[in-house]
């Protein structure tokens, strides 16, 4: 069963598009949702849950569409912005009674449980609380009713290593059973190393490449090559930076010709997410 499917949303800003996003994401797993600043991940989990308006697309949740089921579907969905900006005078637990009368599944033996795992005190106000604080106060909120999805945008930015860490185990206990998946948007991906089953990456409004995290990897190498090899190559290269020695490049693997001596090794996400970040001035 698929937690997630999105087809062909189409959203449009004044001075940015979502084009024809489209991905899925099974149940019981983690997908990780990179992009460089701007390239539409918040906008793409709002229009998921609704929060803004889509110009066109469909969003199936846990095989019910959204449009259609959205109160009831919205009990199921756990999310986090990270970020709070109501209620910002009052204590942690005034909030949070506010919020736990919205949920049918509210399990308060298990926010109490999040609370002390994440050291949060319940006489604090929000307004006192830390970036790091407020996120996993956001994420206790988001896994104490019980959701089949969390959807979380950037939870880990602001959480010390060991927060983070400990936040990376939480979600991997989470999906154990295969009950629960986890979608959440960051730019650290050494966290997606560690903890994503499936990457998505998107850049300027368009999704790049959905898949497996070791498939998504596969798709490229990295080329090492003298300068004099670079114009024979050059046009197949995603990006590619000159250096001392001669040049670096990404490329589709499908694209490079295993005849041609130059050496390639598979890269790391960031230096996907880097090379692609150069595309548009093809190299660096
Ligand atoms: N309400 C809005 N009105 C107009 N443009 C917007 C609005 N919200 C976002 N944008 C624009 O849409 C683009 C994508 O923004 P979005 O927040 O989705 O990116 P992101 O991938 O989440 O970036 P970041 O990693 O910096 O959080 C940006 O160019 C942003 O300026």
């Amino acid at each position: 069963m698929l937690a997630l499917d999105i087809k062909n949303l189409n959203k449009k800003y004044e001075h940015f598009q979502l084009k024809n996003v489209s991905f899925q994401m099974k149940k019981g797993y983690i997908m990780g949702f990179i992009g460089a600043n701007g390239a539409g991940k918040t906008t793409t989990i709002k229009s998921i849950l609704n929060l803004t308006r889509i110009d066109s697309g469909e969003i199936h949740i846990l095989g019910k569409e959204m449009k259609k089921h959205e109160i009831e579907l919205k009990q199921e969905i756990g999310f986090t912005f990270g970020d709070i900006h109501f209620y910002t005078r009052n204590k942690i637990k005034t909030l949070t009674n506010v919020i736990k009368s919205f949920y049918r599944n509210w399990d308060d033996e298990a926010y109490h449980n999040y609370l002390r795992r994440f050291n949060l005190n319940e006489n604090k106000k929000i307004a006192e609380l830390s970036t790091g604080m407020k996120v996993k106060y956001s994420l206790a909120l988001a896994l104490s009713h019980g959701a089949k999805l969390l959807i979380l945008d950037e939870p880990t930015s602001g959480l010390d290593p060991v927060a983070r860490d400990n936040l990376l185990d939480i979600f991997q206990e989470l999906v154990e059973d295969g009950e629960i998946s986890i979608l959440f948007s960051t730019h650290i991906t050494t966290d997606l190393e560690k903890c994503a089953d499936y990457i998505t990456f998107i850049d300027n409004g368009q999704i790049i490449n959905s898949s497996e995290k070791e498939d998504f990897i596969d798709t490229y190498r990295l080329i090492n090559g003298k300068l004099e090899q670079l114009d024979s190559i050059k046009d197949q290269l995603i990006a590619y930076k000159k250096n001392s020695f001669g040049f670096t490049g990404l490329i589709h693997t499908i694209d490079l010709d295993p005849s041609l001596d130059i050496k390639s090794t598979l890269p790391n996400l960031e230096e996907i997410m880097i090379y692609f970040s150069k595309k548009e001035d093809s190299h660096v």
